[in-house]
Formats: C-alpha cells, sequence, structure tokens
C-alpha cells in the first residue's frame, strides 16, 4: 500500500480555547470512523496554538492523529523567557512542529539561520518538521521551485541524511496564504513535483500543499502532492470529512 496522504492544518491564531477543544472533538470523532483514515490512506496532523496543546493531545489519544506546535524555540532549554522547547514539546507527546511559515518571516522577522537551528533542534527531539517554503510573488513555476529548493537546501545543510518521512516540507506561495483561492493546479503540480524529485535525491521527506486550500484541490491535483496544508477553509470540521471523501475517490481510482 503506498504511504498515507498528510492532510494537516494549523488554527494559526483564529480560534479561542474552548472553540479549539471543540473543533478537535469534530476531527477526532470523523478520524475514528472514517475509512480514509481507519484503512490507512490518510494520515492527520493538527497545530493548534499552545495553550490548548496538553488537552488536545488528550482528545486525540485514542486516534493516530498527530499533534503539533506552530512554533518552537531556536534555544535548547534554558534562560530564554516566553519561548517553548523542543524538548517540552516531544516530552508534552506532539510528534510534529510547524516551522518557517511565511506569517512568520513576514511578521517576526524569522530568517533562514533561525530556521534552520529550529529545524536541527526539531528534529534531534524527534519532532518531524512541517518546514514551509514558498515564493514571495506570484510567477513562474520553474522559478518558484527553484527559490524552494534554495529555501531547503539553506534550512537542511547541517542536518543529518536520510531523513524519510520525518520530514514535511509544506510548499505555501505566499501569494496563495489568505486568498480566496489556492494557487492554480498547475502551478501547484509543477513546483510540488520538482520538490519530491529534490526531497527523494538528497535524504528523504514529503511535499505537501498549503495555501487557500479547501476541498476538492487534492483531487484536482491528480497525484502530484502527498496531502494538504489545510486553513481557513477547514474551520467548518465538515470540510475535513469532504477532503478525507476525496481520499477514498482517489484510493479507488488507484486501483482501477
Ligand atoms: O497554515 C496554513 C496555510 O498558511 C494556509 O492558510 P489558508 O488556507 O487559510 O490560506
Amino acid at each position: 500500500m503506498s504511504a498515507p496522504l498528510l492532510i494537516g492544518t494549523s488554527l494559526k491564531m483564529y480560534f479561542g480555547y474552548q472553540q479549539t477543544l471543540d473543533w478537535c472533538r469534530q476531527v477526532a470523532d470523523i478520524a475514528q470512523r472514517h475509512p480514509a483514515v481507519t484503512q490507512g490512506h490518510a494520515a492527520l496532523f493538527i497545530m493548534p496554538s499552545f495553550p490548548t496543546l496538553a488537552p488536545v493531545l488528550e482528545i486525540v489519544r485514542d486516534t493516530d492523529i498527530r499533534i503539533g506546535a506552530q512554533n518552537l524555540s531556536d534555544q535548547p532549554p534554558g534562560a530564554w523567557t516566553g519561548e517553548v522547547s523542543a524538548a517540552m514539546l516531544a516530552e508534552m507527546g506532539c510528534r510534529c512542529v510547524e516551522i518557517g511559515h511565511a506569517e512568520r518571516r513576514r511578521h517576526f522577522h524569522e530568517d533562514e539561520a533561525l530556521i534552520a537551528a529550529k529545524t536541527a533542534l526539531a528534529m534531534a527531539q524527534g519532532l518531524s518538521p512541517v518546514l514551509c517554503v514558498g515564493e514571495v510573488d506570484e510567477g513562474d513555476p520553474g522559478l518558484a521551485a527553484s527559490e524552494c529548493i534554495r529555501q531547503i537546501d539553506s534550512v537542511l545543510a547541517d542536518t543529518p541524511q536520510p531523513r524519510g518521512a520525518d520530514l514535511i516540507v509544506a510548499y505555501e506561495p505566499h501569494w496563495a496564504i489568505g486568498a480566496s483561492q489556492p494557487a492554480s493546479s498547475e502551478h501547484i503540480s509543477t513546483v510540488c513535483l520538482k520538490l519530491q524529485a529534490h526531497l527523494d535525491a538528497h535524504g528523504g521527506g514529503r511535499v505537501i500543499y498549503g495555501g487557500s486550500a479547501g476541498p476538492g484541490l487534492l483531487s484536482r491535483l491528480e497525484g502530484s502532492v502527498q496531502g494538504m496544508f489545510l486553513g481557513r477553509f477547514v474551520h467548518d470540521a465538515r470540510a475535513f470529512e469532504q477532503i478525507l471523501d476525496e481520499v477514498m475517490t482517489l484510493q479507488a481510482a488507484s486501483h482501477q
């Protein structure tokens, strides 16, 4: 059987505390009964805000949903007021962590050295980095892929290989985040296939797409991505279920 498609989301800072727990309960319920998950065709991950990590880990305890943080410190444990270490995230049961999102690059001036340090600390603690890469402005997909490969190589230069499935690269063109619709399917497929080929040749990893993604997109991408990194368009948890329905349809089509 092929590797399960990765279907994940960051809740960013959209939801309140109770709203996050309620939404996670709905997704946990979907995960426990949807055949895409129970038959191993989809693997889910959720990245809620820091204060909700502990109760969310409890909510998904009887599922295979992976929980991750949206950020971590670039420093080991110590005198870093307000920061959260990779070690603590791993200890509490997180299995992945988001690193290098466009919003953190833009609003918090995160550069590649910082993103590289966070990635190395995450991997050292056994956390799968969900490493976000993407071009700033809309343009040629070949140039976009080259820019993303440059970002990946810069960040991963000093991390050990092979990385295998432990590395998730989220291709998120900055211009398609928070938009009314995702990048075109042709653009996404061209870039993601090039990134996947690059990872396959350099230590492994899996490429997923994010940026105004929602129901319907996975089907249109015709197998050119390993999964989806979702945002606003799964705030209604029923959309999660619709995307899992698509996974089942894709799975059935691959056996015809
Ligand atoms: O983390 C998720 C991405 O930034 C996409 O968010 P969005 O779908 O709301 O544009």
